[in-house]
């Protein structure tokens, strides 16, 4: 254990701030008696015996990873339901602080297993499936993907074909590449999942369906007949998950057993039209629209590490014979360091819009209005696609500025990574998630031409291009927004015009789009910048915080969108609507911005409110004690039990050996 109290530099850091960071919680977590209640909760997990005694997975084999997250998770699965803990957010907090370096293998049964049953069943499914579920005797997932197909869900190859006589569907994997292969926990863990396959019926393909499955017997849980399955083996991250593979021979289940709130095939075989497309991929969209908040949180934690850290490191002397500097006193330190936290400020602020959005759109999808519904894929997918490679890049960058220990699982930042990253892949490949993005921009953009109105969040589309930017040399707000806002205008006619000159030489529509998808990803991308740019400022604005804190929040605000420019300047000065002045006012508005944030960068991660015991960083440790902590976890390496370990009697000794008496004088004669 660390002693010493708290490190001088991150107490002299902590008294120089301008705002009192426990303001910023609160706004963070929505109110003071919220953040109460997080602490309380999140302490109750923190005291737990089962919890406290828990290894730290980073020095376990993977099968030892596995069996602590199972335990860990199950025992808080159970102290939730003690506990009467109902708030799906107050479920998070208290997980969180039980296990939080620990991927949940029951995590797709409550996130994507139990949400669709009571978004796609009917009322009789969800009352025999139901409570089966939130006993865990039915552990269920989520099975779409499989080994040929991923993204293209129309092209998957599982069937499920019904047998009128028997009233069955026969579930099928025919060749090797329609194996579900991928889903999460679905290898070991589950004893139920959700199937998406080809609906065939009257030998005629509906297209792409789900069906529940017992894959195990619920007692002795070993696979049921005409199944196999399996773990698929370490991966970059999600150690502790068992991602599965499943191969299905003719397997019968019920026609009870397909999902048909929605969609219906009658005991005759008869495929009922459901009333709206695509409303079996309602699950993904859930998914989507929690990754944004998500992805934020692990980069906020990133920060935290990385910006405690540098204020305890110093290196270098700035004068000769003078003091060491803190690095986060240099400059390109703080050009790291900032933008980063400004943007993981920025997609919480994101995730919180999207978060609701997709509650007020599907309350409205419940009752029968499906009119939202491609508002709401697009900017799921956007966001989704957006703030986790703008969040993974950034956390790299905060492991990068730790030098050396940054590289140590000490630090905590190598496994925030691994974990953060499938955000890029999972829920739909981000680049292909964009193109959705684009497709739907190019119908706004259609609409536009036709004189029709459009839905409020891309109205930026009917403002003239034929403007210059009102920058000054007191970069304001009003003017960035109204940059970004040209830039994703810019950007999409530019793209619509390539596609239509193709067509206009004789290309097809089709070949038109694919010669443009770069073009397209450009324009979806800075559509998505200025969404969250424009949130961003919005949610600063209408905060309710006192002067100081909604000071030191706008700074970073107008940090994100300042070093949004610089960092993709030529999409902004492109067709001259910023000009050199101008570009020069931004730049050093960035140098002053830095210079505004410095002294309360620590009490800007502080506010983030993560407990060491959330953390388990040595470098991320609120009282500073970075070093005593990092020699503390190298004793701890299991490496050390032994002073010298049997491997040097075995391996180094006999070939030591070998070549003293192959160099002997007389064994070279
Ligand atoms: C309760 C809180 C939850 C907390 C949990 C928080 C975070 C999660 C934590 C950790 C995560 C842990 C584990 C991760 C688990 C991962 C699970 C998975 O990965 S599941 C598998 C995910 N797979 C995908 O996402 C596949 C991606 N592919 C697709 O979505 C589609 O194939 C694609 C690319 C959209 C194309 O679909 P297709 O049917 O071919 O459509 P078209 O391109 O032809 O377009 C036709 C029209 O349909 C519209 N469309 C498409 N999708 C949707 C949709 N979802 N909603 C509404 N509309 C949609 C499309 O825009 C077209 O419309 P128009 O014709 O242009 O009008
Ligand atoms: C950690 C993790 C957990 C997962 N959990 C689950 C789960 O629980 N359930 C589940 O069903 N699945 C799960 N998956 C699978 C995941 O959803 C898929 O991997 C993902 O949807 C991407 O599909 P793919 O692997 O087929 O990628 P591919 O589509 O093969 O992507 C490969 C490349 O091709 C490009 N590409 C593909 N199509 C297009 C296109 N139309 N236009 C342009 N470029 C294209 C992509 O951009 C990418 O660069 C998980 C994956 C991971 C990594």
């Amino acid at each position: 254990m660390a002693t010493g109290g708290v490190n001088a530099d991150l107490a002299k850091e902590r008294e120089r701030a301008t705002f009192d960071s426990e303001q910023l919680t609160n706004f963070l977590y929505r109110g003071p008696e919220k953040v109460r209640r997080k602490r309380y909760l999140q302490n109750l997990a923190i005291q737990d015996p089962v919890f406290k005694k828990a290894p730290l997975w980073a020095f376990l084999n993977r099968e030892q990873q596995y069996a602590t997250a199972l335990k860990k998770h199950l025992h808080a699965y159970r102290r939730i339901q003690e506990l009467g803990i109902t708030e799906p957010v107050e479920k998070f907090y208290y997980r969180e602080a039980a296990a939080p370096h620990e991927n949940s293998p029951i995590g797709l049964h409550e996130s994507m297993f139990i949400p669709t049953i009571e978004k796609q069943a009917t009322e009789e499914q969800k009352r025999k499936w139901l409570p089966l579920c939130h006993s865990l005797k039915m552990i269920g997932t989520y099975a779409q993907t499989e080994l040929g197909h991923g993204t293209f869900i129309r092209g998957l190859e599982t069937t499920a074909t019904y047998d009128p006589v028997a009233k069955e569907f026969i579930l099928s994997t025919p060749k090797l590449t329609a194996m579900k292969y991928w889903p999460g926990n679905l290898g070991k863990t589950t004893n139920h999942c959700l199937v998406m396959a080809q609906l065939i019926t009257k030998g005629k393909n509906h297209g792409i369906h789900m069906f529940m499955l017992q894959t195990r017997d619920m007692e002795t849980h070993q696979p049921l007949p005409g199944i196999e399955l399996g773990d698929i083996g370490p991966k970059f991250g999600f150690f502790d998950n068992d991602n599965g593979y499943m191969i299905l021979k003719d397997v019968r289940i019920p026609r009870e057993n397909m999902f048909m709130r929605y969609y219906k095939v009658l005991e005759d075989g008869t495929y009922v039209t459901p009333p709206g497309d695509r409303l079996n991929y309602l699950s993904m969209v859930l998914l989507r629209s929690a990754i944004t908040s998500m992805i934020g949180q692990h980069l906020s934690q990133a920060c935290i590490i990385a910006i405690r850290y540098s204020a305890v490191r110093r290196q270098t002397e700035i004068s000769p014979g003078g003091e060491e500097a803190q690095v986060l006193d240099y400059q390109t330190q703080q050009y790291k360091l900032f933008p980063a936290l400004a943007t993981s400020y920025a997609m919480l602020m994101a995730g919180r819009f999207m978060y609701d959005f997709y509650l007020k759109t599907t309350a409205q999808i419940e009752k029968g209005d499906l009119g939202t519904m491609p508002q709401l894929h697009a900017l799921s997918a956007g966001l989704k696609a957006f703030s986790t490679w703008e969040c993974t890049a950034a956390i790299e960058v905060c492991r990068m500025s730790c030098g050396g220990h940054g590289y140590s699982h000490a630090s905590g930042i190598p496994k925030i990574y691994v974990d953060a990253t499938p955000g890029c892949t999972y829920e739909g490949e981000n680049t292909v998630m964009m193109l959705q993005v684009a497709r739907f921009l190019m119908k706004m953009y259609t609409n536009l031409q036709k004189g029709q109105e459009l839905p409020s969040f891309v109205q930026y589309m009917t403002k003239s291009l034929d403007t210059k930017s009102c920058m000054k040399e007191e970069v304001a707000p009003k003017c960035l927004v109204m940059a970004y806002e040209h830039r994703a205008s810019r950007l999409i006619k530019a793209a619509a015009d390539a596609i239509q000159a193709m067509v206009m030489s004789g290309s097809s529509p089709q070949e038109a789009w694919n010669k443009n998808t770069v073009p397209l990803t450009w324009a979806a991308l800075a559509f998505c910048h200025m969404f969250v740019v424009k949130n961003f400022f919005e949610m600063v604005e209408d905060a309710k915080m006192d002067g100081q804190t909604k000071a030191a929040f706008m700074a970073l605000c107008k940090l994100y969108a300042v070093n949004g420019v610089i960092t993709h300047l030529g999409e902004f000065i492109q067709d001259g609507y910023l000009n050199n002045q101008q570009v020069q006012y931004i730049q050093k508005s960035l140098l002053d911005l830095l210079a505004e944030i410095r002294p309360n960068a620590v009490a800007l991660v502080d506010a983030f409110d993560y407990p060491d015991a959330i953390l388990q960083s040595c470098l991320g440790r609120y009282d500073g004690q970075v070093y005593q902590a990092l020699y503390d976890f190298a004793k701890s390496s299991p490496l050390n039990e032994k002073e010298v370990l049997d491997s040097f009697f075995d391996y180094v000794k006999p070939v030591q050996q070998e070549l003293e008496a192959m160099n002997q004088p007389m064994a070279r004669l």
